[in-house]
């Protein structure tokens, strides 16, 4: 039995969850904070990682996601046809790293209480403006994100566009995907009854992140 490792406030754990979840395999879920992970499965202490069997284990989601689409032919996450399949682990990258990656440095001062300098914002608002025009290129929200079917573009997409959009909104003043259907993409994916579990397990874990996060704050 496969064991997803890690905490449900974090995008990158529910990708994979989702994509578990679609595809219908049983899995455990253990509750890693940061700091309480295991190094052996994932040296770099981040989450999500998966605990699979004998003590082997794998991190980084991309791969994770691939390894769980290999598990189970159906329902597939990815096209059979070998270019189509590349289409959509193109929108993954972007998604990932474009996207997310770039965003996640207004982190600190939308969602935890921090600072961001007025240069790093500024910048980081205009990789996010460029990198969001090219995305716009490849995405087809049409009415999945690669296209037609669900694929593991969506299971990145659903995660983390929601972020982007608030962090940018909170930080800058301005939402950078505002120009695109993500609004009307993301209330339909909200039908699927994989991502209102995505959501109610993760809007109960966020809670309680925070108050962990509130009670480290507090003076002893
Ligand atoms: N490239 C990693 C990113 C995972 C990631 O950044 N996870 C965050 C939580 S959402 C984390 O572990 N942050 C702590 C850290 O980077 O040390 C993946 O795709 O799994």
């Amino acid at each position: 039995m496969l064991t997803l490792c890690g905490f449900a406030a974090s995008n990158y754990y529910n990708k994979v969850k989702l994509a578990l979840l679609e595809k219908q395999l049983p899995f455990n879920e253990e509750l890693d904070w940061l700091g309480e992970t295991d190094m052996a499965l994932s040296p770099l202490g981040k989450v999500p990682y998966l605990r699979i069997d004998d003590g082997r284990g794998l991190c980084e989601s991309a791969a994770m996601v691939e390894y769980v689409e290999t598990l189970s032919p159906s329902p597939a996450l990815l096209p059979a046809d070998a270019f189509e399949a590349a289409k959509v682990r193109e929108l993954c990258v972007y998604l990932d790293l474009h996207l997310e990656l770039v965003a996640r440095i207004l982190y600190p001062q939308a969602f935890f209480g921090g600072q961001v300098s007025d240069s790093t914002r500024e910048r980081t608002l205009a990789q996010l403006d460029k990198n969001v025009a090219a995305f716009a290129k490849l995405a087809r929200f049409s009415p999945f994100v690669a296209g037609d079917s669900f694929t593991l573009a969506d299971c990145c997409a659903i995660v983390h566009l929601p972020l982007v959009s608030a962090a940018s909104k909170i930080v800058g003043g301005r939402d950078v995907l505002a120009d695109l259907p993500v609004r009307e993409y993301l209330a339909r994916m909200a039908e699927r009854p994989t991502v209102q579990q995505v959501n109610a397990d993760r809007k109960t874990n966020t809670a309680l992140m925070m108050s962990r996060y509130a009670s480290d704050k507090t003076p002893a």
